[in-house]
């Protein structure tokens, strides 16, 4: 299948004791926002460095674009978001963009944003939480990859950013497809086109807030509001 990242059979452990992932399969099409829930310590964040390509898997099958590939960032299709956020604290948030993109048009593009805008001369430590996330996403998005891995997007950031960033990804996703993981499943559920969950070792395909009740969130979590 073109424009489609595609995994499958994915197995890994961290020890001999213990298989945390027994056969994941998960797929994302350009248009699509796939979110990612599970549980504290079910694997997702291990799952996104395996289809990156940061960590190595005992097996996977995974296929971009319909091309297989032992590390989706060497076909550069493929950016990651991590947790922990990876812009150098002490640079000014210029000189990040101007090293991020050779391109001049690209880089006025970011340069513009109209968030971006107004703290292009502050340095990475001097930006809140959510003007920092705000910013790697930014960055990210406007990489040529066609799919972006987003670990925690929404995680521990204001209000304002969290709106800001839910819009960032609407606004790109006629062009990119996304995988997203958070805590906050509200948030996920927000902007998602289909939701998938990691339990057992495997992802599940969510159907509706129904099965999300009996799989995930406490049984009236929907239907009582
Ligand atoms: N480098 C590592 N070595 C050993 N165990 C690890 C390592 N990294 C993660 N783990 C364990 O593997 C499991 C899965 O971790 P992972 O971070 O992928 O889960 P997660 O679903 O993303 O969790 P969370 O939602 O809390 O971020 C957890 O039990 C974690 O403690």
């Amino acid at each position: 299948m073109e424009n489609e990242l595609y995994v499958d059979s994915i197995q890994f452990s961290y020890n001999d004791r213990f298989q945390l992932l027994t056969g994941v399969y998960l797929s994302c099409k350009i248009g699509e926002v796939i979110g990612l829930l599970g549980r504290n310590g079910t694997g997702k964040s291990t799952l996104m460095k395996i289809i990156f390509g940061s960590l190595k898997p005992k097996y996977a099958f995974i296929k971009i674009n319909g091309k297989s590939t032992k590390q989706a960032f060497t076909t550069r299709e493929v950016v990651y978001l991590p947790q922990a956020s990876y812009l150098p604290t002490a640079e000014r948030v210029s000189t990040i963009v101007e090293a991020m993109f050779s391109d001049k048009e690209k880089r006025t593009l970011v340069l513009n944003d109209k968030r971006i805008n107004m703290l292009k001369d502050q340095k990475v430590y001097e930006l809140s939480g959510g003007e920092r996330r705000y910013l790697e996403i930014l960055l990210l998005i406007h990489q040529k990859a066609s799919y972006l891995l987003l670990d925690e997007p929404f995680s521990e950031i204001e209000p304002l950013y969290v709106e800001a960033i839910q819009e960032l990804i609407l606004s790109h996703k006629s062009d990119k497809g996304f995988i997203i993981s958070d805590h906050d499943y509200q948030n996920v559920l927000e902007v998602s086109t289909r939701i998938t969950l990691l339990k057992d070792g495997g992802c599940l395909e969510i159907k509706d807030k129904k099965e999300l009740e009996l799989f995930y969130v406490p049984e009236g979590t929907f239907s009582s509001k």
